[in-house]
């Protein structure tokens, strides 16, 4: 599918896709980095040594798995590599790795020399069905969750659908927390999809497992298509990009707190619950919508509850949200299912009640 962008771009999805990568790469091309986690050392050397033998000058740059790749030390190891390798404007990066590789490579290629062309190879769920998709890319620092970076979208994503069977389940199921999100924000058939058969939706070997990608790569690539840069929403009017991050401001300082030990769609899921009751509690979600968060998340096995004592730290996090403007929280709410909306600064007895019922 095509993601509409100052230079649109395909999303694949298939099986055997390799391939298609000189191609993306373009003609002007002939220096690849290509950026892997220590977890698919094999993948990276394989894809290095099919570009040497198709012309191109190929590095493999291995990184941390998981959120220890989103360091500025790391990120400072990767310009490293390139300025010694003499990677010029007409060069790239591919990316083959989870959502934390692509968000890591995606600003190595957005910082490198202003700029470079970036491919990316989502073999995560999570990143098939966001990260890799839509231009967000970035880092931790210790104050908070992807707070350096930049949007570099990418020249094409291949979506080899074949990697996601060597991922760890708890690692499928974190992804399944974003398809979650985008059914209640957008696309309710993937509500329908996921509770028809919740343990066999647990693993990739389910039979609608293709659609439900599908259906939420299409709800980010609608998303971004409309307001890239996350600009478009205005206050009780239209919410462009903001939508996506259903969930991510208490998901977000939940991550912060636990030093990014945890995975992302872990904390994503209780921060979508805390929302929905969020939006209950200020008279916006009816109740079957409400209890339909914690339903279908607790049937995949996600958590939807936090430590009562943690509710102060979590409000120091979230003041540094993306959303937050000047001390006003911004929370994506529903009004309803698939009507995310922005509630501007909630009174702090709404937010207390709320976490009252995750805690
Ligand atoms: N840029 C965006 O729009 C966006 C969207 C959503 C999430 N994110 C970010 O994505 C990150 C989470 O991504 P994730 O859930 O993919 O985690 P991840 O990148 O940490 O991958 C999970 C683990 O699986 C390993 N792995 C990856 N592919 C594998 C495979 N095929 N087989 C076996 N092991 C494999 C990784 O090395 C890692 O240890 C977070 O940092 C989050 O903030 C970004
Ligand atoms: O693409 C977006 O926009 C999103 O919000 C998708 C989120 O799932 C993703 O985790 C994103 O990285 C969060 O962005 P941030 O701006 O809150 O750091
Ligand atoms: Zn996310």
């Amino acid at each position: 599918m095509q993601v509409a962008a100052a230079a649109p771009y395909d999303v694949v999805i298939g099986n055997n896709l390799l391939g298609e990568l000189p191609g993306l790469l373009g003609d002007d091309v002939r220096r690849v980095a290509v950026i892997h986690p220590r977890a698919l050392r094999t993948s990276g050397d394989a894809i290095r040594d099919d570009l040497t033998a198709a012309g191109f000058t190929a590095h493999a740059i291995e990184i941390p798995d998981a959120e220890e790749a989103k360091s500025a030390e790391v990120l400072a190891y990767c310009w490293s590599v390139l300025g010694q390798a003499g990677f010029t404007r007409s060069d790239a990066i591919v990316s083959i790795g989870g959502g934390t590789t692509t968000d890591l490579a995606g600003f190595v290629a957005a910082t490198w020399l202003r700029g470079v062309r970036v491919v990316h190879i989502p073999t995560t769920l999570l990143g098939m069905v966001d990260a890799a998709v839509g231009g967000k890319t970035g880092i931790n620092t210790a104050e908070g969750k992807n707070l350096v970076g930049a949007i570099w979208e990418p020249a094409g994503v291949l979506c080899d659908l074949a990697a996601l069977e060597s991922l760890p389940r708890n690692d499928y199921v974190s992804g399944l927390a974003e398809v979650v999100k985008c059914g209640f924000i957008a696309d309710p058939t993937i509500l329908d999809l996921v509770e028809k058969d919740p343990a066999g939706a647990s693993a990739p070997a389910y039979e609608h497992t293709e659609e439900l990608i599908a259906r939420a790569i299409q709800v980010k690539a609608d998303t971004v298509g409309g307001d890239l840069r996350e600009r478009t929403t205005t206050v009780g009017g239209a919410i462009g990009r903001e939508a996506l991050n259903y969930g991510h401001t208490l998901g977000h300082a939940i991550e912060r707190l636990e030093r990014y030990k945890w995975r992302h769609g872990a904390a994503i899921s209780i921060g979508m619950v805390f929302v929905a009751e969020l939006a209950r509690a200020a008279g916006k979600l009816d109740d079957a919508t409400a209890d339909r968060h914690r339903a279908v998340l607790e049937s995949l096995g996600l958590p939807t509850s936090y430590r009562a004592d943690a509710w102060s730290h979590l409000q120091d996090a979230m003041k540094l949200d993306k959303k937050t403007r000047a001390d006003r929280l911004r929370f994506v709410v529903l009004d309803g299912l698939a009507k995310p909306t922005i509630l501007e600064a909630p009174d702090p007895s709404l937010l207390v009640a709320a976490y009252a019922e995750i805690s």
